[in-house]
């Protein structure tokens, strides 16, 4: 047992990989939030009814990893040869069914981190955030834990290696974390919530933000890269707040949407 599993708390809050590690091993459920782009991209495509497969790394053998699952590997926004990508904006016209490998450096490789811990992992952002916080809501009133995870990014490694060293914190991914944690307060089904500190620190920092996230969003580091490459579409998709009731949850390698959840999911 770890101080840092904050088991005093039914609601918890943590940050990239070190965070998922120690508290998927006392959480009933774990959320991942990767606000740019990849747990919008999740919410978005799973609301249209695709299925997204989370993967590591683009590299060689995510051609070889779709095929076998029988899936589409999702490519560059930039490349007009491929018609998915991490973009929500063009995830809004993705055919139901569809089921896409997305590869991201952050919150789809958390996410397949995720699948190995032997929990019930959920991909939340600010479009889903009342969604998922209904959920919550529900699996703490039946006396579960849960923790939201803030995916952040990696700066390099030494050897310069993108991704590859320590967390980089982002504060869209607060916002969108702390939007998850406020929602599972406001979904009023407890009349104490008991949260950790931490957890609260991240809705105050979304309830802060909440008048204008756009404009947040438009003004962090990974904001100004998008608007850089001309996808303010993309940080305005990503800004929407309670837009798509859907619970996208792993099961078998993909995330579904749990539509419109009412109570616990195990
Ligand atoms: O959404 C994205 O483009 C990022 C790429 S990077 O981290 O900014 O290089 O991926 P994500 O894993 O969704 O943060």
């Amino acid at each position: 047992m770890h101080v840092a599993e904050q088991r005093p708390f039914s609601v918890r809050f943590g940050w990239g990989a070190e965070d998922l590690a120690v508290l998927a091993r006392a959480s009933d459920v774990i959320v991942i939030v990767d606000v740019l782009r990849f747990t919008t991209a999740v919410a978005v495509a799973t609301a249209r009814g695709a299925h997204v497969l989370p993967f590591r790394w683009r590299d060689a053998s995510a051609p070889r990893f779709a095929v076998e699952q029988g899936a589409v590997l999702a490519g560059l926004r930039e490349d007009p040869a491929t018609p998915w990508s991490l973009s929500p904006t063009d995830l809004a016209g993705i055919p139901a069914g569809t089921r896409l490998v997305l590869p991201s450096p952050n919150g789809a490789a958390l996410s397949a981190a995720a699948i190995e811990l032997g929990t019930t992992v959920v991909a939340g952002c600010l479009r889903n955030a009342a969604a998922v916080g209904a959920l919550l809501a529900a699996e703490v009133a039946a006396g579960h834990r849960v923790a939201v995870i803030a995916a952040g990014e990696r700066w390099p490694d030494p050897a310069g290696i993108p991704h590859a060293g320590p967390l980089r914190p982002v504060v869209e991914d607060l916002l969108g974390a702390g939007a998850v944690i406020a929602r599972t307060v406001d979904a009023g089904v407890l009349t104490r919530v008991p949260i950790s500190p931490e957890a609260r620190a991240a809705m105050a920092a979304f309830r802060a933000a909440e008048p204008d996230l756009h404009d947040e969003l438009r003004g962090s580091v990974s904001g100004r890269e998008l608007l850089a490459l001309g996808w303010d579409d993309d940080v305005a998709s990503a800004a929407r707040l309670d837009v798509d009731p859907v619970v996208p949850t792993l099961h078998d390698g993909a995330f579904t949407a749990l539509q419109c959840a009412t109570g616990p999911i195990r």
